[in-house]
């Protein structure tokens, strides 16, 4: 029988099987003598014993695998940002898409709070990332617009979130789930995350074959990407790096980049390379740091 791994605790671990129901399940003493462990989001062959247990026999092979929160095979990352309150900041959000990508994991775009925004601002942030051609989301749970939309785009999907404090990521939760009832509001959950605390990521079902993960995962301190790398990362570039006078142009300061003269056109947002700009020296000034 197979099933996947929802939440880890105690030694145990509860496997949402092929009958659609959860199994307490213990892992065979062997993965501890391989040095595997079993992780939330495991795709596991298990034998069951009684009407809810079992034990987990083998771990199937892993497409991805995340540290922060520890959790294998997320297939999506929801890169979630308030329009406004708190003002988006395109520069994190940029940096978010790359270590998404860079996990191997597709990223989607959520704008949050739209009953707060303006139809400008709305308009202009799609545009500026229309050309990357990821899915874009705006929604609002507070007024419930584009949860549907959202509901569709996790069906099939084990995603996690990501995104900085207070953008609404657990009201979101909570507004496609209402029995979750996540706090939200921050403070009293942030109390609760305290430096001593341990926090177990579970997936949350938000669906029939949707998974979340409770914790939000991504941050700009996991970016450990290369300067020269952060370029590979940008599809909306693609089409244009390939007119650049050579490969491996970092679309700094080169002369007759292609990128850049797009950008001069209004071909390419001016904010996406700007961000872009920055990234890549900032990763070049640490570089330099290093040695
Ligand atoms: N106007 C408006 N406010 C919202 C919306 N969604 C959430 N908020 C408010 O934004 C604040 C933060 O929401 P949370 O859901 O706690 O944000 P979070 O991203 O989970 O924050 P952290 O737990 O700190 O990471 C709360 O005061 C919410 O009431 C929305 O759609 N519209
Ligand atoms: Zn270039």
């Amino acid at each position: 029988m197979q099933g996947r791994v929802i939440r880890a605790r105690g030694g145990f671990f509860d496997v949402y099987t092929t009958e659609e129901i959860e199994r307490r399940c213990r892992a065979r003493g062997i993965f501890k003598k391989r040095g595997q462990t079993v992780l939330v989001g495991d795709l596991v062959q298990l034998v069951p014993m009684g009407e809810t247990e079992g034990v987990i026999e083998e771990i199937l092979p892993r497409s991805t695998e995340l540290l922060r929160p520890p959790v294998a095979n997320i297939t999506q990352a929801f890169v979630i940002f308030s329009i406004v309150e708190p003002l988006i900041q395109t520069y994190l959000l940029d940096g978010l898409l790359v270590a998404v990508q860079q996990a191997g994991i597709r990223p989607v775009i959520v704008f949050t709070k739209c009953d707060i925004a303006t139809d400008q601002d709305k308009e202009d942030l799609f545009n500026q990332y229309r050309l990357t051609g990821f899915p874009i989301f705006f929604v609002s749970s507070r007024k419930e617009i584009g949860l549907e939309d959202v509901k569709e785009a996790l069906t099939g999907e084990i995603t996690v979130l990501a995104g900085p404090s207070g953008v609404g990521k657990s009201s979101l939760l909570n507004a496609l789930a209402p029995h979750f009832s996540l706090e939200t509001g921050g403070i009293s959950e942030k109390m609760g995350r305290g430096r001593h605390t341990t926090r177990h990521v579970s997936l949350l079902s938000v669906g029939e074959n949707a998974w979340v993960a409770d914790t939000p995962g991504f941050s700009q301190l996991s970016l450990s990407v290369a300067s020269q790398d952060v370029r590979l990362y940008y599809p909306d570039f693609f089409p244009f790096a390939q007119n650049c006078p050579y490969r491996g142009c970092l679309h700094l300061q080169e002369e007759n980049c292609a990128v850049q003269a797009a950008v001069e056109r209004g071909d390419l947002p001016a904010e996406r390379l700007t961000n872009y700009q920055t990234l890549v020296n900032n990763k070049i000034e640490q570089e330099g740091r290093q040695y």
